[in-house]
C-alpha cells in the first residue's frame, strides 16, 4: 500500500493561522508588532527565492519585516555592524542571517554576533547549548528540525518512546538539532553521516528516518524499513529534460516513489519540510516578540 503523504503545506497553514492569531493578540493588547530582519549577502538566486518568501510570509502574518541585501564583497566589519544595529533595534525581535555566506566572510562570527534573544534561526552557540541541555522551552529551535517534529507529532503523537530514529546528516542547521529533538521526545536516536558504513542497513532499522544530506534521491528503497515514517529534508534542483529543454525540478534526498511503496508515511518535496521551515521561522519570531514583552509565548 502506498504511504500516506504528509502534507507540509497544510500543516504549515495550521501553524501560520496560530501565528497570525498570536501576533494580532500581542499587537492589540500590548501594541507590539513582531519584527523580523533577514540579512542576505550576495546574489545566490536560490537564497533570493527563500528570502523573498520569508519576507512575504512575515507580512502576511502581520509582522514588521525588513530585508537587508548586501553585496558579496561586503567587509565583515560592516556586516557585524549591521547585526549590532539590529540587536539594538527594539522593533526587531528576530534576526535571520541567510547561509551560506560568500567566501571571505566568517559565518560563525556573524551568527555568533546575533543576540541569543533574537536568534530565531536557533543557530547561536547559546541556542544549541540550551537545546542540547534539554532546555528546549527556553531555546530557539532551528526552524527546519522544529518543523519536522511538528509533522512527526501529527503522525506518531508526542511520545516517541520505543521508536528507533535514524537521522542522516549532522549539520548544525539540521541533523544535530533534529537528533536532539527526537531524543527529547524519547526516541532512540542514531546519527549517520558520510563516514557511516553500510548506511542502508542502518537506515532499515529506522522506524523514523530523517534524510538531510543534500544528495538528490540518494536514499532508495533499500534504506526503508516497512512501515517507517520518512521525513525528507533535502531540497535539490535537478535537470528535468522530460519537462522541456533546460527545465529543472526539485527532489529530496529520498527516492520518493519507490520509498512510498514501503514506508507508512512520507513527506513530499516540494510541499513537505520546506513550507514548515518558513512557518516555524514565523512561530519563532512571535515567540521572540512575546518574550521581549515579558509574556509567555503560545506553543505551536
Ligand atoms: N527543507 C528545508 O527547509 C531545508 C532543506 N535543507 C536541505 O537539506 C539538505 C541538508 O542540508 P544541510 O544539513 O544544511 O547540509 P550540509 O551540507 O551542511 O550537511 C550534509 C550532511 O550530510 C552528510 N552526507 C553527505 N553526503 C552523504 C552521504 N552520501 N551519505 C551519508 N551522509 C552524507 C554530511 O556528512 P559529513 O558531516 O560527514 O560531511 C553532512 O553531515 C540539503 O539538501 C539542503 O538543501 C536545508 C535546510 C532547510
Ligand atoms: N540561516 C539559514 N536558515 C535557513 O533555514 C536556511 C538557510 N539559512 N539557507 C538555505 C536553507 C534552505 N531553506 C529553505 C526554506 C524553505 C524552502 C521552501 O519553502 N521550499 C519549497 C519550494 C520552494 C521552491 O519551489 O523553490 C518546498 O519545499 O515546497 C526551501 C529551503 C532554508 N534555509
Amino acid at each position: 500500500m502506498a504511504a500516506t503523504r504528509i502534507d507540509g503545506k497544510a500543516v504549515a497553514e495550521d501553524v501560520l493561522a496560530k501565528v497570525k492569531q498570536a501576533a494580532a493578540d500581542l499587537e492589540s493588547r500590548r501594541g507590539v508588532k513582531p519584527g523580523l530582519a533577514v540579512v542576505l549577502v550576495g546574489e545566490d538566486p536560490a537564497s533570493q527565492v527563500y528570502v523573498g518568501s520569508k519576507g512575504r510570509m512575515a507580512r502576511e502574518c502581520g509582522f514588521h519585516s525588513v530585508t537587508h541585501t548586501l553585496p558579496a564583497d561586503v567587509p565583515q566589519a560592516d556586516l557585524l555592524a549591521l547585526i549590532d544595529r539590529l540587536n539594538a533595534d527594539p522593533a526587531i525581535h528576530g534576526i535571520l542571517q541567510q547561509l551560506p555566506l560568500p567566501k571571505g566572510l566568517d559565518a560563525d562570527a556573524v551568527v555568533g554576533r546575533i543576540h541569543p534573544d533574537k536568534d530565531v534561526d536557533g543557530l547561536t552557540v547559546v541556542s544549541a547549548g540550551r537545546l542540547a541541555s534539554g532546555l528546549a522551552g527556553q531555546a530557539f529551535v532551528p526552524c527546519t528540525p522544529a518543523g519536522c517534529m511538528v509533522m512527526l507529532r501529527r503522525v506518531l503523537g508526542d511520545d516517541l518512546s520505543g521508536r528507533r530514529a535514524v537521522v542522516v546528516g549532522r549539520s548544525n542547521l539540521v541533523g544535530k538539532p533534529m537528533a536532539q529533538l527526537l531524543l527529547l521526545a524519547n526516541a532512540t536516536v542514531t546519527v549517520a553521516h558520510s563516514r557511516t558504513k553500510d548506511l542502508p542497513a542502518l537506515c532499515r532499522e529506522a522506524d523514523i528516518l530523517v534524510a538531510a544530506i543534500g544528495r538528490p534521491q540518494a536514499l532508495g528503497p533499500e534504506c526503508i524499513k516497512p512501515g517507517a515514517v520518512v521525513i525528507d529534508v533535502g531540497i535539490n534542483r535537478i535537470d528535468a529534460p522530460e519537462r522541456g529543454e533546460g527545465k529543472t525540478r526539485l527532489v529530496g534526498d529520498v527516492a520518493h516513489e519507490p520509498a512510498s511503496q514501503i514506508a507508512s508515511a512520507i513527506t513530499p518535496v516540494p510541499g513537505g519540510v520546506g513550507p514548515m521551515t518558513i512557518a516555524m521561522l514565523m512561530a519563532n519570531t512571535v515567540t521572540a516578540a512575546y518574550r521581549a514583552a515579558g509574556e509567555t509565548p503560545p506553543t505551536f
